[in-house]
């Protein structure tokens, strides 16, 4: 389901062109780190002993579990230690599930935004592709320093280059692929945002890990919290789910 760039580089400290990076604990260039925050760009170690999860989010599924801290270079950078825990599940229907904690373990309060950056695996975004679930919504479109529209359209469909954040979206967003003939099913919990982002020609060729004409079978469509960020007291935890699915379409 997912699109891994022909360009992708997989040396570490860069982020990968493709798959599932985690956006955090900023989204975009909204704050001081790096683009999209650091966690995309680190190493996450394998969580042995992780605290005891809902039984649904384990039975009948594989499941690993994955631990992020930060270093001392990220505390400066970043002052608040935290503890990020991912659980990546897949079960016998097929859906892969994201499921995240993120505790405070620090003596004050932070704020973080987190997007899961997904790159979908299309066969033709600009003849073959519509998103629906993002009717009537307000959006802001980062190709216009984040001004605030209004989705007009019955779904969306693509013709040029897209960089938005959808605002407070139902839990069901559904990615159509006629060529195809399948529907990616992105299910959200804790997530109200959804980012929506194709580069298109242009801004393809300017990325180096991106093929040039690579732009035409992505898609990106990511369940996220950026207009309001989440905000922990101390020994406070916060909790997000995406479940991607595929279902077969007409
Ligand atoms: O190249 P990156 O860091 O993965 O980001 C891809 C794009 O992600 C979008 O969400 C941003 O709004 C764009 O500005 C950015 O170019």
């Amino acid at each position: 389901m997912g699109l891994m760039s022909f360009q992708a580089n997989f040396k570490p400290p860069a982020a990968v062109r493709g798959g599932i990076p985690i956006c955090f604990p900023q989204f975009g260039n909204r704050g001081s780190l790096e683009q999209h925050g650091f966690a995309r760009n680190r190493m996450w170690l394998i969580d042995e002993n992780p605290p005891p999860l809902h039984s649904s989010d384990s039975n009948g599924k594989a499941y690993i579990d994955l631990l992020l801290k930060p270093s001392e270079e990220d505390l400066r950078i970043w002052p608040h230690s935290f503890e990020f825990r991912l659980r990546v599940a897949l079960d016998f229907d097929g859906h892969l599930i994201f499921t995240s904690r993120v505790r405070n373990i620090n003596s004050k309060p932070f704020s973080f935004s987190i997007a899961y950056r997904t790159y979908f695996s299309i066969s033709d975004i600009s003849s073959e592709v519509r998103v629906e679930g993002l009717e009537t919504l307000d959006y802001l479109d980062n190709l216009c320093q984040r001004e605030r529209f209004t989705e007009q359209g019955d779904a969306l469909t693509f013709e040029s280059e897209v960089d938005r954040v959808y605002l407070s979206s139902s839990d069901v967003i559904a990615v159509f692929d006629h060529q195809k003939k399948r529907t990616f099913l992105i299910r959200k919990e804790g997530l109200p945002d959804v980012v929506v982002w194709n580069p298109w020609e242009k801004k393809s060729k300017a990325i180096v890990d991106l093929g040039d004409e690579e732009y035409k079978q992505m898609l990106c469509v990511d369940g996220a919290a950026i207009e309001k960020p989440v905000t922990l007291k101390p020994g406070e935890e916060w909790t997000g789910r995406l479940d991607l699915s595929v279902v077969a379409s007409i």
